[in-house]
């Protein structure tokens, strides 16, 4: 089986284990990014990330922390697929042959290639997982209320067409194709680092978590003002930023300054590393299954550090 497919279904593994580890913490993220402003005198709805947790699951219970999760798992289980074979894809395009060491800057290329790639898939699930998650909360102030993804996905078609459930498409590009290129590449490098030389090279479990939980790492420092951009957009009532992200930022940086930009920084780094951890983790035992039943070709260079150790 070709590489592209392998690390194709690897990834989609990647992504589930991501999203049963770090949906909680995404909802904590976009409840706080897109919280109504206080009114002069009156006090925010949430003071921080612990208190929007602790007020979620006391007034919601502790399931509220997973509503909107099975969005993401249908959505972003094949994100995750797309991007690792995306990844695959650009490596592929930019090796002379299959055994070639990537540097870091080819690696930032292939990420980047396939952060275009996921954001065509990406987009729609991320509408409707931020509308969800956010309709207790008063944010997505259109007043509609939805019963669940499907609900969502008509409502907004019936309302604006295909092109209100790709609503925050280029905020999106604005967001994972450096995230993305940052992502594969500082993986890539870590697990260089942390795997030692000489030909049997390997990776243990502990260090797979390391280097998959700093690539999260890396992915959000380099893109959270355009996810706090990207958020808005997709949350906001229809037709309220005709000229899209450029009236989402002008709108933050007049009302709430550049700070705001950064809104959401502590839940997302604090979801960043276990469940970028688990994703990787998630690829590489995948990956390392498939060559321990002898599926696929040659190890690429990517692969062919593992948690476990091998011989060819
Ligand atoms: C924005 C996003 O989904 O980032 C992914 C990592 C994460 O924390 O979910 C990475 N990537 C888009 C490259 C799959």
């Amino acid at each position: 089986m070709s590489d592209v497919l392998l690390n194709f279904i690897a990834g989609g593994v990647g992504g589930s284990c991501t999203v049963i580890v770090g949906h909680p913490f995404d909802t904590v993220k976009v409840r706080i990014q897109t919280m109504p402003l206080p009114k002069p005198g009156e006090k925010p709805q949430f003071t921080g990330a612990l208190d929007c947790a602790k007020r979620t699951v006391a007034k919601e219970g502790f399931f509220a922390l997973y509503k909107g999760m099975a969005a993401p798992l249908v959505g972003v289980s094949p994100l995750f697929a797309v991007f690792f074979g995306g990844c695959a894809v650009g490596k592929w395009l930019q090796q002379t042959d299959p055994s070639q060491e990537m540097t870091f800057i080819q690696n930032a290329n292939a990420g980047a290639l396939a952060g275009v790639f996921t954001t065509i898939v990406m987009v729609p699930g991320e509408r409707v997982k931020c509308l969800l998650q956010v309709q207790q909360t008063g944010s997505a102030s259109s007043g509609v209320h939805y019963d669940g993804p499907l609900d969502v996905v008509k409502k907004l078609y019936k309302q604006g067409g295909i092109a209100s459930i790709y609503r925050g498409t280029g905020a999106t590009l604005l967001r994972d194709i450096p995230a993305s290129a940052a992502y594969l590449s500082v993986y890539e490098f870590l697990k260089k680092k942390f795997s030692g030389e000489g030909a049997q090279r390997t990776l243990s479990p502990g260090a797979t978590l390391l280097a998959g939980g700093l690539a999260g790492i890396a992915n959000w420092g380099v893109c959270i003002p355009a996810d706090v951009l990207k958020s808005r957009l997709q949350t906001a009532p229809e037709g309220k930023y005709p000229d899209g992200i450029r009236g989402v930022l002008r709108e933050v940086l007049r009302e709430e300054g550049p700070r705001a930009l950064f809104k959401g920084f502590w839940p997302v780094m604090l979801r960043a590393f276990p469940a970028n951890a688990a994703c990787f983790f998630g690829l590489e035992l995948t990956l390392a299954a498939f060559r321990y039943f002898g599926v696929g070709g040659h190890p690429t260079p990517s692969t062919e550090v593992v948690p476990v150790p091998h011989d060819e």
